[in-house]
């Protein structure tokens, strides 16, 4: 055993709807990243700090890398995952078992700034899987001819494999400092993971394509005297009809959403929270650059 501190960085990525954000949350064993059944639903970088003995591990949750057409937002999104792969000192790759390794997965692994870190294919959602099909799956990731240096199949879901994965990267920190201080595990403040707490339920009970067009700006945020949290929301839509199915008949949606969050964010913070949200169209907000940089997205975005 050395007394050395060791530590290091470790991005996430691959396409949508693949199982990063539920990795991250299974690795840090505590609900950093929202998830839902949709594909798109992380739009920014999300941190978790690992700490093991010795040795620190950063986690970089990125949004899933897709063709990124159709505006800023998904342009924004896109760089972001992207970004986050420079100077990191690992990347996990993840696809899905169902659906293996694709043409798309590889166009993208090739585009990585990863630079000399290695790279782990991470094969999620092998409890989906029948047992047999695992090793042929395994085979033919290793045939792609992409520079993975480990092909490892796990469940995030369930947490199989999972362990493993972690004590691997463990082995790969090398000395370097705490980044973070031990009692905090990610660089989110609380007006964010509020935001991103009501952008979950949105995800949830709203249907098809309408959480894509609305963002969450946590407008006000203030610690009661007697310790409760105060946050005001403002759900962002593009138009006057998505505004009245977020309301919902008199205003049920809403309510629906407002209180789930809030009582999400209450075992979260562990405190008593009272949240106040509201509905407001800004027109085409998925393609204003000020908004966009007021979400965290950076000031460089390409058009
Ligand atoms: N069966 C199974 N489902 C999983 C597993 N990991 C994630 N999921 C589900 O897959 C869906 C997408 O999970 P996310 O963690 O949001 O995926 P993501 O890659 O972060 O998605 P984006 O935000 O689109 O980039 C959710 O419904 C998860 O519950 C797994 O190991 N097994």
């Amino acid at each position: 055993m050395t007394d050395t501190f060791r530590s290091g960085f470790v991005a996430i990525v691959g396409r949508p709807n693949m199982g990063k954000s539920t990795f991250l949350n299974r690795v840090m064993g505590q609900k950093l990243a929202i998830v839902s059944p949709k594909p798109q639903t992380t739009r920014t970088r999300v941190l978790g700090a690992l700490n093991r003995d010795n040795c620190q591990i950063v986690f970089l949750d990125t949004p899933g890398i897709h063709k990124a057409g159709k505006n800023l937002l998904n342009r924004a999104m896109v760089q972001t995952a992207m970004q986050s792969c420079q100077e990191v000192d690992a990347v996990l790759y993840f696809v899905d078992a169902q659906r293996g390794v694709t043409e798309g997965d590889l166009e993208i692994v090739q585009r990585l700034p990863r630079g000399e870190a290695p790279i782990y294919l991470i094969i999620n959602k092998v409890d989906q899987i029948p047992q047999e099909s695992l090793l042929p799956l395994l085979a033919k990731a290793g045939e792609s001819g992409l520079p993975f240096d480990e092909v490892i199949p796990i469940s995030a879901l369930e947490g199989s494999n999972v362990d493993y994965l972690v004590g691997l990267l463990d082995a790969k920190m090398v000395e370097g400092p705490r980044y973070f201080p031990e009692g905090m595990v990610t660089d989110q403040p609380e007006r964010f993971i509020a935001g991103e707490i009501v952008r979950e339920k949105l995800f949830l009970n709203l249907q098809q394509e309408l959480p894509y067009a609305l963002a969450v700006q946590v407008e006000h945020y203030e610690e009661r005297e007697s310790g409760a949290l105060e946050f005001h929301a403002l759900i962002i839509v593009h138009r006057d009809s998505h505004k009245a199915m977020v309301i919902g008949k008199q205003g049920a949606m809403l309510k629906k959403i407002g209180s789930a969050a809030r009582y999400e964010l209450e075992r979260l913070l562990g405190c008593k929270v009272i949240l106040k949200c509201w509905v407001k169209v800004k027109k085409d907000w998925m393609d204003n650059r000020q908004l966009l940089q007021e979400f965290g997205y950076p000031d460089d975005l390409r058009e």
